[in-house]
């Protein structure tokens, strides 16, 4: 079996019907290996959540996968039944949503929402269930977990709520945890406890991360492979420190130059847009992902990812390789 987890190949994903459909995700390729964080990141709106939703069948209902495939632990995803499926989320498969915090039942003791999904996906007796819960609590960082085992989501804080959801979503040792921008809402420091707890998680049992982000800071520390996207397609791609070291889509550069810097003596922070304008020398988006219009005429820009350097990986932008096409 390949140490590929996950592997997703020229998925398209679009919503809507008709003469309203809308292509949301074109030609994605990607793959997250054993052992490995795989950050997908691009602005609001470029895909990322989409096609993160793809892997476990949870595209909202005007949505579909047009064409592509998206293979798990070497089966294929998208021809598995709605009952395949339940099986593997939060069992093979975990997902840590941007809002998960309001998901947890009010009404219910936090230590007995932890143990929910063993119940389902392991039929843990219930004997066991109080020792597991305990001991899942401890290893997010509770120091008091019979306590916090009996309290309600009102009780605790967001940082604690968030640490609870990630006892949750590791509950029953999923390969894969896809982390969908989970601190978006707290602050700095929690942001770094909850992402070191998802790190501690993928080293203690060797399993895998697809991390949805937009922010570069966070890339640079727990990502080993990253995946840009702008505006539904992949435009640069490699492992950490080439595309740090290396960055050549003009986007990509801008996402890095969206860095707060200690060293940056005041500048004003850079959009990514600027950065395009400045530094392409172009009036709009140079690197718009399949056309663009400059002086009235329509450019078609090559859709293919070309294979740079090994591994890393570009979408075409130069003006040499983008043809007229109106
Ligand atoms: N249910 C839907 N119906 C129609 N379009 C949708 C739907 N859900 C998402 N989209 C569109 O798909 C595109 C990709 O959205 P997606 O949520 O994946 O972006 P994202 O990169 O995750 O952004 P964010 O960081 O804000 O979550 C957007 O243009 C969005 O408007």
């Amino acid at each position: 079996m390949s140490n590929r987890l996950l592997e997703i190949n020229n998925l398209n994903i679009s919503f809507g019907s008709g003469k309203n459909v809308f292509n949301a995700v074109t030609d994605i390729s990607l793959s997250v290996s054993t052992g490995q964080t795989a950050a997908l990141i691009g602005e609001s709106g470029s895909g990322k959540s989409v096609t993160s939703l793809s892997v476990l069948k949870l595209l909202p209902a005007n949505g579909r996968a047009e064409s592509g495939s998206i293979r798990f632990d070497d089966k294929e995803i998208l021809q598995m039944t709605e009952k395949e499926m339940q099986k593997i989320r939060g069992n093979e498969i975990s997902m840590i949503f941007q809002d998960a915090i309001a998901s947890l039942n009010p009404a219910m003791k936090v230590g007995v929402q932890i143990t929910e999904g063993l119940k389902y996906h392991k039929q843990m007796p219930k004997s066991e269930l109080r020792t597991v819960a305990l001991t899942l609590l401890e290893q997010v960082g509770f120091h008091n977990p019979a306590h916090i085992f009996d309290q309600y989501p009102s009780q605790l804080s967001g940082g604690m709520k968030q640490r609870i959801l990630i006892a949750m979503a590791i509950s029953c040792r999923p390969k894969l945890i896809i982390a969908d921008e989970p601190t978006t809402a707290l602050d700095v420091t929690i942001q770094r406890q909850v992402l070191d707890l998802i790190a501690d998680y993928k080293i203690r049992e060797d399993a895998s991360v697809l991390m949805i982000t937009h922010d570069f800071g966070v890339v640079a520390e727990y990502a080993d492979w990253v995946y840009v996207m702008f505006g539904g397609r992949i435009v640069e791609s490699g492992d950490v420190f080439t595309i740090f070291n290396n960055p050549i889509h003009p986007y990509t550069k801008g996402l890095i130059g969206c860095i707060p810097s200690l060293e940056s003596d005041g500048d004003r922070l850079k959009s990514v847009y600027d950065y395009s304008f400045e530094e392409a020398g172009y009036k709009g988006r140079k690197f718009a992902p399949e056309t663009y219009s400059m002086e009235s005429k329509v450019y078609h820009a090559p859709s293919s990812l070309i294979e740079v350097e090994p591994g890393h990986y570009v979408r075409l932008f130069d003006e040499s390789e983008v043809t007229i096409v109106g």
